[in-house]
Parts: C-alpha cells; sequence; structure tokens
C-alpha cells in the first residue's frame, strides 16, 4: 500500500483517481505529498517522502534542495489552473476598462427613490474605455501568458509578449500575432495593462520594480497574478501617488496594499474554479501513481525527463550526483550480485542524475542487501526497488 498525504484543499475528484492501493492521511511515514499552497520550507521532510506534487503551478513554496537531497521527486501540474488565471485576467482587464468597481459602488451607495433620474446625471463619471485597440504587455509567456496573450488578441488588443527563457513548445501555443519584445522595457513602453505571469524564484524577485514601472506609459494599470514579491509593492505604491500607474490589481494583499483606492486585491484566487481543482488534482493524483510504480519521470521540477518502458520483473532506480563514475559503481554492484540488466537509462539535469536499471532474475533474499549496497554509493540520495505491477 502507498501512502499520500494531503495538504490543503484537494479537489475529491482527484483523489478518487487513486486506486486501491493508495491510502490518504493514515500513515506518519507518507510516501507521497499531494499538496497546494501550503509552505513546506519550515518543515522536515521525511525519509520516507519519495515524491512531492504540487497540484497547480507555483512551487516556490518547496523546499527544492532539500527535497533532492532527500531523494524526493517534486513535480507540479502544467497548466491545469491556467484557463482559470485567463479568465480572471480577462475579467479584470474589463473590471478595469468599465470603472466596475466604482460604478457597482456608487449604484449601492445610492438607494433613494429617484435614483433612476439621478443615475442618467451622475454616470458620466463611470465612462470608460474599450479594451478593442489597446495594448496590453504579457510578462511571461508560459501556460498562463499564453492564453491571456490569445484572449487579449481575440479581443481586438495589440499584444506584446517578454519572456526571455520561452521553450519551444511553450512558443507553439502562442498566435503568431502577438508581437515579442525583447526587453522588459521593450515589452511595456507603450502598454495600457500590464500583466506578469512567471514563476517566483531568485531572478524575478522584484521583477517589476521602479525601473520597470518608470518604463511604463504614465497611467498604466498593472496586474499581478504570479506570486507576492514579483511586484515591488513600494515602488507601485509609489507610482500610484504620483500618477505613474493608474491602478494596480493583485491576487496577493499585504498590508501596505489595504484599504488603497487604487488597488484592488483578491485573495489568491486565481486558480480558485471548480474545474481547475479538478484538473490539478487529477494530474497529481497520476503524476504519483506514475512515478511511485513506474519512476518513469516527465517534467519534474528537480530530476531529468526519464521513461523507460517497465517490462523486467524488477527496476531499481537511483537518483544521485550528477558526477563521473556513478552509473560504473552502481553496475558493478549489480554486477558483483551475479545480476544480469536488461535495460539501463541514465540522464542528468544540472547537477542531478537519475539512472534506472531494469532486471530479472532477483532473489527475494538479495534484495535488501543489494538496495543497501547501492545506498552506500557516496553521492546516491534515493535507491527503489520496483516490482512491475505491484506495489513497494
Ligand atoms: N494567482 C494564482 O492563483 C495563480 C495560478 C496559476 C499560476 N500562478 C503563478 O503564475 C506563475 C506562472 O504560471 P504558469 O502556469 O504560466 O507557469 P509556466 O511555467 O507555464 O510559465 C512561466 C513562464 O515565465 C517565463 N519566465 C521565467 N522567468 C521570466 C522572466 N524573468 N521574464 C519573463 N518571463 C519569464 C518562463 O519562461 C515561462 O514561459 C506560476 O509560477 C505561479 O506562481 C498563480
Ligand atoms: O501556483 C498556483 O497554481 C496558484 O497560485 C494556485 O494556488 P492554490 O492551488 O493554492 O490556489
Amino acid at each position: 500500500m502507498y501512502q499520500v498525504k494531503t495538504y490543503n484543499a484537494i479537489a475529491p475528484a482527484g483523489l478518487n483517481t487513486f486506486t486501491a492501493d493508495y491510502t490518504l492521511n493514515q500513515s506518519e511515514h507518507p510516501d507521497a505529498y499531494l499538496i497546494r499552497s501550503v509552505n513546506l520550507h519550515t518543515e522536515t521532510l521525511p525519509s520516507s517522502l519519495k515524491v512531492i506534487v504540487r497540484a497547480g503551478a507555483g512551487v516556490n513554496n518547496i523546499p527544492i534542495d532539500q527535497a533532492t537531497a532527500n531523494g524526493t521527486a517534486v513535480f507540479n501540474t502544467p497548466g491545469s489552473n491556467a484557463n482559470a488565471v485567463k479568465e480572471l485576467i480577462i475579467g479584470l482587464l474589463i473590471m478595469a476598462s468599465r470603472n466596475l468597481i466604482a460604478a457597482t459602488t456608487y449604484s449601492a451607495q445610492h438607494t433613494e427613490a429617484d435614483i433612476s433620474q439621478r443615475t442618467e446625471h451622475d454616470k458620466t463619471q463611470f465612462n470608460g474605455i474599450e479594451l478593442t485597440g489597446k495594448t496590453l504587455a504579457v510578462i511571461g509567456l508560459g501556460h498562463v501568458g499564453a492564453l491571456v496573450a490569445n484572449a487579449a488578441l481575440s479581443l481586438g488588443m495589440n499584444v506584446i509578449g517578454y519572456d526571455p527563457y520561452l521553450s519551444a513548445d511553450a512558443a507553439w501555443n502562442i498566435a503568431k500575432q502577438v508581437q515579442r519584445a525583447a526587453t522588459l522595457p521593450d515589452a511595456v513602453k507603450q502598454a495600457d495593462f500590464v500583466t506578469v505571469h512567471v514563476p517566483k524564484n531568485a531572478d524575478t524577485l522584484h521583477l517589476i520594480n521602479k525601473d520597470a514601472l518608470a518604463a511604463m506609459p504614465t497611467g498604466v494599470q498593472l496586474f499581478n497574478y504570479s506570486r507576492l514579491g514579483i511586484v515591488d509593492n513600494t515602488a507601485v505604491m509609489n507610482a500610484l501617488a504620483t500618477g505613474q500607474v493608474a491602478h494596480y490589481y493583485t491576487d496577493f494583499g499585504e498590508p501596505q496594499l489595504a484599504n488603497q483606492s487604487a488597488v484592488t486585491v483578491t485573495p489568491h484566487i486565481g486558480g480558485s474554479t471548480i474545474e481547475a481543482e479538478i484538473n490539478g488534482a487529477t494530474q497529481a493524483a497520476r503524476t504519483i501513481m506514475t512515478y511511485l510504480e513506474t519512476g518513469n519521470v516527465h517534467a519534474a521540477i528537480n530530476l531529468p525527463d526519464l521513461n523507460v518502458p517497465f517490462n523486467a520483473a524488477y527496476r531499481f532506480t537511483v537518483i544521485h550526483e550528477n558526477v563521473p563514475n556513478m552509473v560504473s559503481q552502481i553496475t558493478a554492484k549489480l554486477a558483483a550480485a551475479n545480476l544480469n540488466i536488461t535495460t539501463m537509462a541514465n540522464a542528468a539535469k544540472h547537477q542531478i542524475a537519475y539512472t534506472i536499471i531494469d532486471v530479472d532474475d532477483l532473489q527475494q533474499p538479495q534484495q535488501a542487501d543489494l538496495i543497501a549496497e547501492l545506498s552506500k554509493i557516496p553521492a546516491v540520495s534515493r535507491v527503489r526497488l520496483l516490482k512491475r505491477g505491484s506495489v513497494e
């Protein structure tokens, strides 16, 4: 039986994807975590933990280095909530261009008998603009950014994208009418609206800072539905005071943003739709099952891709540092046990490497010794032995 520990509200429809070999929240020694935004940086990951899957996009809440050192694979569920964020951004763009907050606040405050006459007099103060023909800068053109850019085009907006790290796969998803900017200042210099869709990491901290704001036209409206810290909120408050920024919309509140008329804060609801939560939980459950049962890896955060059909009786998986002489040390241990390798594959990603070795004739008494021998090799962080068609 595999043990899964869940954090946060995980959609039951997704959890139902687990087969009868999986038990939820019943063990002190989980094989897997299925999480959303819980902050794991304050936790010590248990040695039993083989995989963490984040149902959603952002992995800045996961101690990736600790997980890697522990031999724990980390995945997210790419794109599972991107449509939810896109729809919210489009809604906010319409809200921004039609003064919807001020207009509905006005209506809520005026309940007098002659309101219909008064409305016809007062409504001019809520005159809006149309999005068609306006310019939107999209910073980060991954799963969310691509959908936002394409949807904005369909509203008749001019869309300028900036993403220096765009993958070839992601590029296929972007309509050719999206203009590519070579630098952040180039992307934002003509924008009526700027929306940011990048991961939070050391490079993107305060990506939208005083200088980036100064490169935007006066009166720009800014959207941060990525993470707290990607936009320098102090710089934004200063830019709001001078009128450089007309309005700031964000999913990530903090005290200095509270009760500011030119700031609209939503409570981290970008991915909070029924559909997105089911997508994320379902994708996460499938990722956990594939990794635990086959060891195969596709699009992990901290491991290289490695996909080997599991046709042999047994499979060793070894996570280790990407240093010379590892494969030969691993195979020497198997040779010493007189084991014939049927398939072997190895791949590396930055400092980490991953090796899969399949064997047929492995006797039960040899198993624990071999795991111990392989685990003793310096620079090995996790050894697993999988039996085809059964749980560990
Ligand atoms: N508000 C929410 O509820 C919500 C929901 C989903 C995602 N998010 C956040 O949005 C982020 C983006 O989500 P996604 O699914 O599109 O992720 P993604 O990984 O598919 O796309 C991120 C894109 O940002 C690009 N990028 C990285 N650094 C950049 C930089 N310095 N300048 C410009 N582009 C850069 C990458 O190349 C990539 O194409 C997530 O990491 C998460 O933090 C928030
Ligand atoms: O990164 C994400 O996927 C979003 O921020 C959604 O987070 P949540 O799953 O906690 O709503």
